[in-house]
């Protein structure tokens, strides 16, 4: 039986069961479940703080899991990522006082506060960059207010938690994470794995592509069709009126009005779009 770790709180927690039962994995009905069997697929799935997945996961007690790279990195275990999973994205960043910090030089013989002293070490040695890290549990923006520290390196997503601590960000981004599958380096995979891999794949695209179809005058297919070029090729099928024909392509749904717009310009009509609800690709 395959094994899953799955985050069972926080930031990832939600979007990761959500996803997994899209892709037709049961999930379970209550947050305080931490072990379940999904018979009908032969995985059971672990319920885990997405800290400690890695940890799991590198030990090889467990196949694989959905935790964040930040934290897979952090974690610095044996373990490779296999998929990126398309949520949970943030960025990793130094942040200071506002006005204290404009380079990262400037951290030399600084104290550096953060849940990520893994990642923060190896960056700072890196760049050699000598600082002390001081490790803290959360709410790591409070740490230079309150005396344990001169900066900060944590998740940011939108800033707002930066800005209310009277914080700004500086330097580059140290990492750009979001939510990904870590599994073994290396190991053959066990049976189940390629068709969680093929269904979650499935997921990801049934969520970043459309279905579009639309009709056009045969003359002009070729520079429709260019618009549409699809996955492989868009399929052309004909009309009772030779004189059309009817096309049907995937389309990235962020591009869905453009394209609607420039079809509609060289003459095509009929244009419809629907969502895909899965797929294998
Ligand atoms: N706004 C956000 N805040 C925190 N983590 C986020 C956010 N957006 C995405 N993430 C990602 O979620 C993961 C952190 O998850 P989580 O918040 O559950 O961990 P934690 O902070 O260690 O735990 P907790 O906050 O429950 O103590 C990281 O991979 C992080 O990059
Ligand atoms: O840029 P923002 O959108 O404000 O989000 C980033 C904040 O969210 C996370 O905190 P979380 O709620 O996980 O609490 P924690 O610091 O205790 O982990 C993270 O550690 C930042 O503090
Ligand atoms: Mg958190």
């Amino acid at each position: 039986m395959l094994r899953v770790a799955v985050p069972n709180k926080g930031a990832l927690s939600e979007s990761a069961s959500a996803m997994l039962n899209e892709a037709g994995y049961r999930q379970r009905r209550d947050t305080r479940e931490l072990v379940m069997v999904d018979p009908d697929n032969d995985v059971e799935f672990f319920f885990l703080r997405p800290r400690d997945i890695a940890v799991y996961v590198g030990a090889g007690t467990l196949d694989v899991g959905l935790t964040g790279r930040d934290l897979f990195l952090d974690a610095q275990v044996d373990a490779e990522e296999l998929m990126s999973l398309g949520f949970g994205a943030s960025t990793f960043r130094f942040a200071g006082p506002v006005g204290d910090f404009t380079t990262i030089d400037q951290l030399e013989g600084k104290r550096v506060a953060t849940s990520y002293d893994g990642l923060l070490r190896a960056y700072l040695a890196e760049r050699g960059i000598t600082a002390s890290v001081v490790r803290l549990d959360g709410a790591v923006e409070s740490s230079v207010r309150l005396g344990v520290a001169d900066a900060i390196a944590d998740v940011v997503e939108t800033g707002t938690t930066l800005r209310a601590a009277g914080m700004e960000i500086f330097g580059e981004p140290i990492l750009k994470s979001e939510a990904v599958l870590i599994g073994r380096k290396d190991a053959e995979h066990p049976a189940g794995l390629d068709v969680l891999i093929r269904r979650l794949r499935g997921v990801l695209v049934a969520r970043q592509y459309v279905m579009m179809d639309y009709d056009v005058r045969r003359e002009l297919l070729d520079e429709a069709a260019a618009r549409t070029p699809g996955l492989e090729s868009p399929t052309v099928s004909p009309l009772q009126d030779s004189g059309w024909v009817a096309v049907r392509s995937m389309v990235k749904r962020t591009d869905t009005n453009r394209i609607m717009d420039e079809l509609y310009d060289i003459g095509a009509r009929a244009i419809l779009v629907s969502t895909i609800h899965a797929c294998r690709i």
